[in-house]
């Protein structure tokens, strides 16, 4: 039996059809420890929110299992907060109302004044204690998305659940998320599993980021450590020698390796390497070629 707090075993999904079935992706194995921030790339289409969906209860996979705290997964439950990248707000509830919502749901026995007093410490946490009272419509994207995750971490999820959180903002704007998400993390410990196209975001986000390879037939082909020291800062991370050995390594994955390991190319699923980019002296120092990478995802 694993010993990770959450464990995905043997996981697929195909979509069966008269011509040809479509197998999404197959034998997918993740095990992610309490407290771990673990990000998944991979290119479109592979799969990655499909098995986010799953491990949220709110999609059925062809087979395997999500086990967490050694129970198995089934169905949505408040154990497991989503946070997806269309806010998913109740427009007629102010910020405050909407966090309080959850927390009411958790501990039904709280109190009004408790209630508000935690989803208003949650709001705060993500720079918003001035906005409690606003509804939806009266705030910014970038504002939308921190409530979402205040109200996520709010609910002290064992497992929280981030679907491309930032995909819709602006890149200052999901800069100063990116800090506050860290900020929450770094002050509950939750344990987080979210999904990224962005190379930079996983660094300075991750503990660890899972390299899934090209679909059809997709697998998880890689854990790279990232061995970077925490707090980490988006001014001063590109300043540490291992960065740009880790953000290299990465880069070629997504526009090399992900289609060469693919199951279409005869790549077999099932076990994950693990690499420490940053001290296994296995990838150059060169400055990346972002051009190269935004073609390739
Ligand atoms: N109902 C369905 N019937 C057939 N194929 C489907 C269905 N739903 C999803 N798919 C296919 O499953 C695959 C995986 O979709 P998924 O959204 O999980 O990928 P993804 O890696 O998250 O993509 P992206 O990065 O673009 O969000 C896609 O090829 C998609 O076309």
């Amino acid at each position: 039996m694993s010993s990770h707090f959450v464990s995905v075993e043997g996981l697929s999904k195909v979509y069966p059809s008269k011509a040809r079935d479509l197998i999404v992706f197959e034998d997918v194995n993740i095990g992610i420890d309490k407290g771990e921030f673990v990000c998944i790339i991979g290119h479109s289409g592979c799969g990655k929110s499909t098995i986010l969906n799953v491990m949220a209860g709110l999609e059925i996979p062809s087979s395997g299992t999500v086990i967490m705290d050694g129970k198995e997964a089934t169905g949505p439950s408040l154990d497991r907060g989503v946070v997806f990248q269309n806010y998913s707000l109740l427009p007629w509830l102010t910020a405050l109302q909407n966090v309080s919502f959850g927390v009411k749901a958790r501990w039904p026995q709280w109190s009004r004044s408790e209630v508000e007093a935690h989803s208003s410490r949650f709001l705060s946490m993500v720079g918003l204690s001035k906005s409690l009272h606003q509804k939806p419509s009266e705030l910014s994207g970038g504002m939308r998305q921190r409530v979402s995750i205040a109200r996520a971490f709010a609910t002290s999820p064992k497992l929280l659940l981030l679907d491309e959180p930032f995909g819709a903002l602006d890149a200052l704007t999901r800069g100063m998320i990116q800090d506050e998400l860290i900020k929450i993390w770094s002050e509950t410990q939750q344990t987080v599993f979210m999904i990224t196209h962005d190379v930079d975001e996983a660094i300075l986000l991750a503990d660890r980021v899972l390299l899934m390879t090209n679909g059809p037939s997709a697998h998880v082909a890689e854990s790279v450590k990232i061995s970077l020291p925490r707090p980490r800062d988006r001014g001063t991370i590109i300043d540490d020698p291992g960065y740009y050995k880790i953000r290299n390594y990465l880069v070629n994955f997504l526009v090399k390796r992900s289609g060469e390991l693919s199951g279409s190319n005869g790549g077999g699923g099932g076990s994950t390497r693990q690499v420490d980019p940053a001290n296994e002296g296995n990838s150059s120092d060169e400055q990346p070629q972002p051009a190269a990478y935004r073609a390739a995802i």
